[in-house]
């Protein structure tokens, strides 16, 4: 059976709306509303009553913001980079990234931390583009295992460093308020491109960096 949304699709804005396949058509602002308001009707409660009224208006903000990464490029952060380092070679680690993602199965909230890493062969990148590039790829509906890839992989192809280590542990709604219902629970995922791939040892100065921030 079809589902009828009753959503009208139209054509990007811009070339920004279109920076991602999955974006290609987005409905207008009117039928966003529309869609809350049946979900708030699914959810049991009225649409219309006072404190509700205003409430698809402020969902369809939130979700520009939640879903603010499929807008932006993010190895577009990783361009400005900074030759003179002196030759610093050494890891270069951020740790403890504040996370907040969107998972893919139920669109319920994933929270956590990302540690993200780089042996630098020449270019180093402004610290805080790798917090930009965590929250580009993060701002999107994601699975964990795709986020952590996409962001050492991105890192790896943009800045050419030797190597690239990224672990993310972020708990996901989905599992701590319904279906399995267990709060305090946690998945961590990790990749390693480069030396980290190769070096155990890189694994480990790396994994206790970040044990107990
Ligand atoms: N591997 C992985 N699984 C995820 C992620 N986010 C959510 N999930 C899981 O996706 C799965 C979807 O399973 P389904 O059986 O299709 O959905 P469901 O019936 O709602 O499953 P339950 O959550 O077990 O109630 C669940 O096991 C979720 O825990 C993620 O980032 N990575
Ligand atoms: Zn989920």
């Amino acid at each position: 059976m079809e589902f009828q949304t009753g959503v009208e699709m139209r054509e990007p804005d811009s070339k920004e709306e279109l920076s991602d396949a999955a974006t290609t058509l987005r409905p207008g602002r009117a039928a966003v509303e529309t869609a809350v308001r049946t979900l708030i009707a699914a959810a049991g409660d009225n649409p219309m009553r006072e404190g509700l009224v205003e409430t698809p208006a402020r969902v369809a903000r939130a979700y520009a913001e939640w879903f603010a990464g499929y807008r932006v490029d993010p190895a577009a952060y990783l361009r400005r980079v900074f030759e003179e380092a002196e030759g610093y070679q050494e890891t270069v680690l951020l740790r403890s990234i504040p996370l907040v993602s969107t998972c893919e199965h139920h669109m319920a909230p994933i929270v956590g931390r990302a540690h993200v890493a780089y042996r630098p062969s020449g270019k180093v990148v402004g610290i805080s583009k790798l917090s930009r590039l965590v929250d580009a790829f993060a701002r999107r509906l994601q699975l964990q295992e795709r986020l952590t890839q996409q962001i050492a992989q991105t890192l790896f192809d943009t800045l050419e460093p030797r190597g690239v280590a990224v672990v993310i542990e972020a708990s996901h709604g989905c599992m701590t308020s319904r279906g399995v219902n267990q709060p305090g629970v946690s998945m961590v995922t990790q990749a390693w491109l480069g030396d980290f791939a190769s070096d155990a040892e890189l694994r480990r100065d790396f994994l206790s960096s970040i044990m107990g921030v």
